[in-house]
């Protein structure tokens, strides 16, 4: 008999999840482009490594291309799949951020908006909220 489908099977594996990712960055990168977003002080550091500030060239062009790929592969480890991640701990890679909860908040309603643009079923999403809210206060006030 077959095993029962992990999480990671439901949400369509590593391009599933990867799909997820990309359109929780590409919501949270028009997110910063709003006037007065919440969500532009703690990204733009990454944004000016990325993109270079005045026209200068990046620090750092390829950090972003690195979140992407450690949060595709922690959320592939998390559901039960058969990825590694090997960035920083959660506390580390947020710590002198100082994202508040209601950062938190915005940054939430951004992967919902890609969660319900990929059609993830309603109760893998709450087998992911589970994963993700288990490490708000890794995140959170750091
Ligand atoms: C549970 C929720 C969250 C998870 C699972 C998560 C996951 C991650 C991961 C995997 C990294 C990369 C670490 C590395 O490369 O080693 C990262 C970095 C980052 N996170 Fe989060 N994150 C969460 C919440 C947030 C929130 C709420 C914000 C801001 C509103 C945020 C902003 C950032 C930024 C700006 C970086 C990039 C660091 C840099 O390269 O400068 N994260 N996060």
């Amino acid at each position: 008999e077959e095993p029962a489908p992990t999480l990671y099977d439901r949400l369509g594996k590593t391009e599933g999840i990867a799909k997820i990712v990309d359109g929780l960055i590409a919501n949270v990168g028009a997110e910063t482009q709003k006037p007065g977003t919440l969500m532009l002080r703690s990204h733009k550091p990454m944004l000016d490594a990325v993109n270079g500030v005045n026209g200068g060239a990046p620090t750092d062009p390829t950090r972003l291309t690195r979140l992407r790929n450690n949060f595709i592969d922690q959320l592939g480890e998390a559901t039960g799949g058969p990825l590694k991640y090997k960035g920083m701990n959660m506390i580390t890679a947020h710590t002198g951020m100082k994202i508040t909860h209601n950062e938190f908040a915005v940054w939430r309603e951004q992967l919902e908006a890609s969660l319900v643009s990929n059609q993830v079923a309603d109760a893998d999403k709450v087998a992911l909220y589970a994963i993700i809210d288990k490490m708000h206060g890794d995140v959170v006030n750091r």
